[in-house]
This record gives structure tokens, C-alpha cells and sequence, in this order.
């Protein structure tokens, strides 16, 4: 059956040829995202669902959400999407980071000019009959000092254009290096200094804990008297009510603003303020950009659902479409080494290290170890998936640690899975033979061959004549029949293991009798 995507926001039709074309059947209803309700009530029948900023994806949406496999956001702010539920369900959430970049970037510019000539309210006046020549005294931008708070895509773009307006360009981030400053020919100052100096401040950062209301009221004071803000970013870096009593007391001569702390926003503190410069989050809004960002969400969500490439996800790193198959064997075999480990853990994990050889070292392994650490907690945690392990792994504090190295021994790919509890660290390591079936080659560093069944029993023993004739009638005799069987040891008469698949479950009188016999030091039943 075709994977089917909802499309619940205003997307640009191209978007919806592209899904057809990949194979993917959709559901277009660009208004749904406006009416929670609805939504709710059909969200469970599609696997993927592609938004722009109206749809509020909620813990609670995503809850009836059960077969959802992708959200994909055609634009950058992913804030409309509750992360941490996404990922706690398994939900890859992918954006277009780049799309709609130049657009907003240019909208920003626009809001500059619009404060500096007055452009909307001088279009009033003057469509009012008024003729407001002496009104209208705009302030010429050669020459003028543009602060960025946040110099990364859009920042960037702006700091271009700017420069090309004979502007002086100063920014505060503080990942920017000092070197992509110089290159973009800019100069990187700290916050305070930019507020003092810059005639223009305009905002380009996310909205982050970091960032929020970053224009305080107590920043918003040390800003240079008479400066201009501009607001293209997100609505909560600005205190708007500070913000209201700065323009009101003339500190602030003009406010351009795209987006608001509430939106859509049709009550706000800053409305009806002649200084204020407002438009209704159309920092995206062009055709091109719409395209861009549509034709992208529909390419990424369709290899993604078609293929199992993931291009651009804020929660899970990037797999692309001639990756997956390779890397598909290779997760199955890493979540079922963690979840052999996570099975017979006693107590508390507290490190999780992961070693890749071979040609495993040309895949990516992020992609493989969140698999391992999903298997090795899902026993402990039985909601957690491949794109929840890290997170969960790190708040559980949990060490996770990875190394990647050429092939040293026997194998042509092998995954070596070691976990440290309290008390003891346990050794699995697996490859992939050519028939694509995950194997278990060694434990605890004795040599096996096993594959994985969907019910194993995993015992350590003494390497002792007859034994596995006991394991058959204890079996036997309960009516369980074995599928595969494969031993292992250190040396003669050392210690051994034993993996017996069988075809049932194993009843834990059965079990409790494989444990008493003699040569036994202990026996588990494993299920995948
Ligand atoms: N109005 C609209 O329609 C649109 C708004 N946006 C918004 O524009 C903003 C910027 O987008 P991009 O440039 O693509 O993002 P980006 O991720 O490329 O750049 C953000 C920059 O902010 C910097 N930053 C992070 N924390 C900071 C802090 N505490 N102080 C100073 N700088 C900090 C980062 O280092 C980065 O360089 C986002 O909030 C995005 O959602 C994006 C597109 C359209
Ligand atoms: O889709 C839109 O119109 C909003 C775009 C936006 O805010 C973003 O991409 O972060």
C-alpha cells in the first residue's frame, strides 16, 4: 500500500505532483491545520504529514497520530512542533532550512526601508488626501550601523545586502567565527555593544530559552536613542510590552515586526502605535520561496517514506536514499546486539560502547548506534525507538561511546557492542553475511555463529560431554522444538556458550530446569 501524507497547511500545489510521482498518495486540505478538531479526528490514517506554521503539532495530536512516520515542516522554524513528543514517538521531523532564506532576508530589508521613509504611513496620508511632505522626514541608510543578532542563514543574507547598501554591519552570535565574520566582511561585537551602536537592530536567531526576549526591557535601555527594530525571526525574542513603553517614550523610534508573541496575532500591545511597521508572518511569503520550500518538503518526505532517506531532520541525522539499503541490515543488527545486552543487563547501564570496523566505517554509524542504544534500553523502556535512544540514553545519563576502525580481524563489517553496568561489562559482537541476516559472532570474546530468532535461549556453561543432548530432552519433553542450535568456547573442557533457537516460548519450569542442570552457570530466554 502507498504511504499517504496530509497536507494541512497552505503548501504550493507543486508540491503535491512531486508526492504523486514518487508514489505517495495525498491528501491535500491546506485549512485543516486551523481546525484542531478535524485534524485530530484523521490524523491516525497517514503516515506523513507536511506543514508550513498554522498546524500546531501537540503532544495530544500526536497521540492519535499512530501511524505517523514524518513531519515535514516546508520552512525553517520547527515551533510548531512539540520535539521532544515527536521524538519520544519515533517521528522524524525534517525541515527546509535553506528554502525560503533569501525571501525572508529580503523581507527584512524591506521593513528597513519601511522604517526609514515611513513607506506605510506616508501611503495612508497620501491616499488619504493628506499631502504630509513635512510629516514624513525619513533617515537615509548609507552610512548607518545595522546590528544582527543572529548572523547564520538569513543573518548572513541580510549582512550581504546590507553591505551592499553602503551600511556598516556589526552581529551577536555567538557561534559565529571570527572568520566567516571576515569573510562576510562584518564585525562580530557582544550584545551590549551592538545595542549601543547599531542605528538599525534586527533580529535572526531561533527561539530558544537562550534567545527568549533577548530584546528585554533591560536591553531594549541600552539600546542607541532613536534606534529602529525589526523583527523577521520569531515574536518571543521580543518583550512587546517593553518594547510598547520604548516607542512610547520616543527611546525607540520604529518597530517592524512579521511576527508576534501570539499568532496569528489579532490583539498585540504594539498595534496602533504610528511607529510601528506590522505584516502577518509573510517573511517567507513569495512564490519562489513558497515553491522552494514546497518542491523540498514533498522530495525529502517522499524518499523518506518511499526509500528511508532522511535529508534535514531536526531529530535523527541524515540518511541518504543509497545509504539506506545498505545501513538497513546493519540497524537490525545493531538494535538486536543492544537489545541481546539490554536483556540480560542485571542492573543499572551506565556506559553503552560502540565499536564499527570494516567497511562500516564508510556508513553512518550515528544512525546505527541510536539503533544499539534503542535495543539496549528498549527491555528497561519498551516506548523508546531508534529516533528517541539518544535523547532518552543522555537523560537516563548514560554513557554512550563510539569508535570507528579500519577491519582488524575476520570480518568484512562487525559491530562490537560493549555494556557496562555496576558490576560487569558485557562483550556482543555481530556482522552481516552476504544473505543480508544479522549474526551474533562473539560474546564475552568466545567465537559463535548464531542468527537471531524470534526466541533464544542464551546459556554460559561448562564445556562438558552431553550436555546439549540434555538441552534437547529437557526441550524435547516439553513439547518445544529446536530451530537452530550454536555453540561456543574458550578452550576444551573451558567455558562455553550456547544459543538454542527454539520455536515456542519457553514456560519457566522448562526454563528453571535448564538452570539446575550441573554444567550450567546460567541460562536466559531471550526474545526479538
Ligand atoms: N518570518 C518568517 O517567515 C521566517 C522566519 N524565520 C526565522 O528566522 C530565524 C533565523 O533563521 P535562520 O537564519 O535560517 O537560522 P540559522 O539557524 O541559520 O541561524 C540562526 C543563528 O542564530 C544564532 N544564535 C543562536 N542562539 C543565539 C543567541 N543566544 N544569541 C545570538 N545568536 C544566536 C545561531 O548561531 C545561528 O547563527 C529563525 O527563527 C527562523 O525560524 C525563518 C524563515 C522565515
Ligand atoms: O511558512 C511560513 O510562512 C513561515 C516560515 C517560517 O517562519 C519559517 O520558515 O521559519
Amino acid at each position: 500500500m502507498s504511504p499517504r501524507v496530509l497536507v494541512s497547511d497552505a503548501l504550493s500545489q507543486a508540491a503535491l505532483a512531486i508526492f504523486k510521482i514518487r508514489g505517495v498518495e495525498v491528501d491535500f486540505q491546506p485549512n485543516l491545520g486551523k481546525d484542531k478538531d478535524k485534524l485530530a479526528a484523521i490524523i491516525g490514517g497517514y503516515d506523513g504529514l507536511a506543514i508550513r506554521s498554522a498546524t500546531k503539532v501537540t503532544p495530544q495530536l500526536l497521540e492519535l497520530a499512530t501511524n505517523l512516520k514524518v513531519i515535514g515542516r516546508a520552512g525553517i522554524g520547527v515551533d510548531n512542533v512539540n520535539l521532544p513528543a515527536a521524538t519520544a514517538r519515533g517521528v522524524i521531523v525534517m525541515n527546509t532550512p535553506f528554502g525560503n532564506s533569501i525571501t525572508t532576508a529580503e523581507h527584512a530589508i524591506a521593513m528597513m526601508f519601511a522604517l526609514a521613509r515611513q513607506i506605510p504611513a506616508a501611503d495612508m496620508s497620501t491616499q488619504a488626501g493628506k499631502w504630509e511632505k513635512n510629516r514624513f522626514l525619513g533617515m537615509e541608510i548609507t552610512g548607518k550601523v545595522i546590528g544582527l543578532i543572529g548572523c547564520g542563514n538569513i543573518g548572513s543574507i541580510v549582512a550581504e545586502r546590507a553591505i551592499g547598501l553602503r551600511m556598516h554591519v556589526i552581529a551577536y552570535d555567538p557561534f559565529l567565527s571570527p572568520e566567516r565574520a571576515a569573510q562576510l566582511g562584518i564585525e562580530k561585537v557582544d550584545l551590549d555593544n551592538l545595542l549601543a551602536l547599531a542605528d538599525f537592530v534586527s533580529l535572526h536567531t531561533p527561539l530558544t530559552p537562550q534567545t527568549k526576549n533577548i530584546l528585554s526591557a533591560e536591553n531594549i535601555a541600552k539600546t542607541k536613542s532613536g534606534v529602529h527594530i525589526i523583527n523577521c525571526a520569531r515574536g518571543g525574542l521580543i518583550d512587546e510590552k517593553a518594547l510598547r513603553s520604548a516607542l512610547d517614550s520616543g527611546r525607540v523610534a520604529g518597530a517592524a515586526l512579521d511576527v508576534f508573541a501570539t499568532e496569528p496575532a489579532t490583539e498585540n500591545p504594539l498595534f496602533g502605535h504610528p511607529n510601528v511597521v506590522c505584516t502577518p508572518h509573510l517573511g517567507a511569503s513569495t512564490k519562489e520561496a513558497q515553491e522552494n520550500v514546497a518542491l523540498q518538503i514533498a522530495e525529502q518526505m517522499s524518499d523518506f517514506l518511499t526509500r528511508g532517506a532522511i535529508t534535514n531532520a531536526v531529530n535523527f541525522p541524515s540518511i541518504t536514499a543509497e545509504e539506506a539499503p545498505k545501513l538497513k541490515p546493519f540497524i537490525a543488527l545493531a538494535e538486536r546486539l543492544g537489545s541481546f545486552a539490554g536483556q540480560l543487563a542485571a542492573s543499572n547501564i551506565n556506559k553503552v560502547s560502540i565499536i564499527y570496523e570494516g567497511a562500516l566505517v564508510d556508513l553512518k554509524t550515528k544512525a546505527l548506534t541510536a539503533a544499539a542504544i534503542a535495543g539496549v534500553l528498549r527491555p528497561a523502556l519498551s516506548d523508546i525507538n531508534v529516533v528517541s535512544a539518544p535523547s532518552v540514553a543522555s537523560e537516563r545519563g548514560v554513557v554512550i561511546d563510539e569508535t570507528i576502525r579500519a577491519a582488524e580481524g575476520d570480518y568484512e563489517s562487525l559491530i562490537t557492542l560493549i555494556v557496562q553496568t555496576k558490576d560487569e561489562k558485557f562483550f556482543i559482537a555481530g556482522t552481516v553475511f552476504h544473505d543480508g541476516k544479522p549474526r551474533v559472532v562473539s560474546i564475552n570474546g568466545i567465537k559463535t555463529d548464531a542468527e537471531f530468532s524470534s526466541t533464544m535461549i542464551y546459556a554460559l556453561n561448562e564445556d562438558k560431554p552431553g550436555l546439549v543432548g540434555r538441552f534437547a530432552s529437557l526441550l524435547g519433553d516439553a513439547g518445544i522444538n529446536i530451530a537452530t542450535l550454536a555453540l561456543g568456547r574458550d578452550h576444551q573442557g573451558g567455558s562455553a556458550i550456547s544459543l538454542i533457537a527454539v520455536d515456542d516460548s519457553i514456560p519457566d519450569r522448562v526454563l528453571a530446569g535448564i538452570r539446575m542442570l550441573p554444567e550450567v552457570r546460567q541460562a536466559s530466554m531471550l526474545e526479538f
